[in-house]
């Protein structure tokens, strides 16, 4: 056998942030590729209706409507929802950004989005990774940005949670590969959500996005869902610690 797949039947992936924009296109993905699902969101009747599209595809979707800041929270209804069932992926895909300038950043932004970006994707890893060392495998994505790894005008403190992750990514996959555990990031570059729809809106904005990215496009939310099924998959097994920019060239664009 020389391609191992890239399907992901009967696994179960969990979904941060599902409801809306990339961890949408992730779940309806994964779900496409026979995984089953956890949604995680804050809105009810978002994780109902997107349960009763995945469903009706015939895969099942469990809903945990919590914030991700209440991560506790979400590993007790886990607990309940899907017994000892094995997690195979956890994607933390959840993600706020408050767009100030550096000298206009208050302590409330700042602890707002390092709760959410920054906190609660560590500690739901670390809960996915207790259950995951059990079976000695598993897979956690974090979904950071090209914001990690460049500056960006769009604020320091959304920069520095998307940095960490990078960082946190390659300190978990040192630490838990001996249990079988792989740990990826993601870094998007600017792709069509309701996070940046305003930004989109701007022509001249646009028109900068463009002038630094080589493929002279924004992305497609089904091409960021084929890098996270990629990384769900088998054909990614010997890949750990890694960041995959997927950002048209935007990372290495030079001058
Ligand atoms: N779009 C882009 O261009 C880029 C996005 N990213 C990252 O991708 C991730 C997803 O972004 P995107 O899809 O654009 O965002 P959206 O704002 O479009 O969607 C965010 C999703 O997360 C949920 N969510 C938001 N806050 C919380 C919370 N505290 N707890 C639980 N769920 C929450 C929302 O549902 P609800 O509000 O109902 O809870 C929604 O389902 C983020 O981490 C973002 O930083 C990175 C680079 C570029
Ligand atoms: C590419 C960035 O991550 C992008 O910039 C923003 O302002 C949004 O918050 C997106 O995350």
């Amino acid at each position: 056998m020389y391609l191992p797949s890239f399907k992901l039947e009967d696994k179960l992936a969990v979904i941060t942030g599902a409801t809306k924009g990339i961890g949408k296109a992730i779940a309806l993905a994964y779900a496409e590729s026979g995984a089953d699902v956890v949604l995680i969101s804050r809105t009810r009747h978002s994780l109902e209706a997107l349960k009763e599209e995945i469903e009706v595809s015939g895969r099942k979707a469990y809903i945990i409507c919590e914030d991700v800041k209440d991560y506790t929270a979400i590993i007790s209804q886990l607990d309940k929802q899907i017994g000892q069932r094995k997690i195979d992926v956890w994607v933390n895909n959840a993600g706020i950004n408050i767009r100030s300038e550096a000298l206009e950043v208050t302590e409330e932004e700042m602890d707002q989005i390092i709760g959410v970006n920054m906190k609660s994707s560590f500690f739901l890893a670390q809960a996915a990774a207790k259950r995951m060392k059990k079976h000695n495998q598993g897979k956690i994505i974090n979904i950071s940005s090209v914001g990690g790894h460049v500056a960006l005008r769009t604020g320091v403190v959304y920069a520095m949670t998307k940095s960490a992750l990078i960082q946190m990514t390659k300190n978990l996959a040192m630490e838990w590969g001996k249990y079988g555990i792989n740990v990826n990031a993601i870094g998007p570059w600017y792709f069509p959500t309701a996070l940046t729809e305003e930004l989109l809106k701007d022509e001249d904005y646009v028109a900068d996005i463009l002038a630094r990215t080589p493929l002279k496009r924004i992305g497609k939310l089904e091409e960021l869902a084929g890098t996270a099924v990629f990384l769900a998959s088998d054909a990614s097994n010997y890949i750990t610690g890694q960041t995959l920019f997927v950002d048209g060239g935007m990372t290495i664009y030079g001058f």
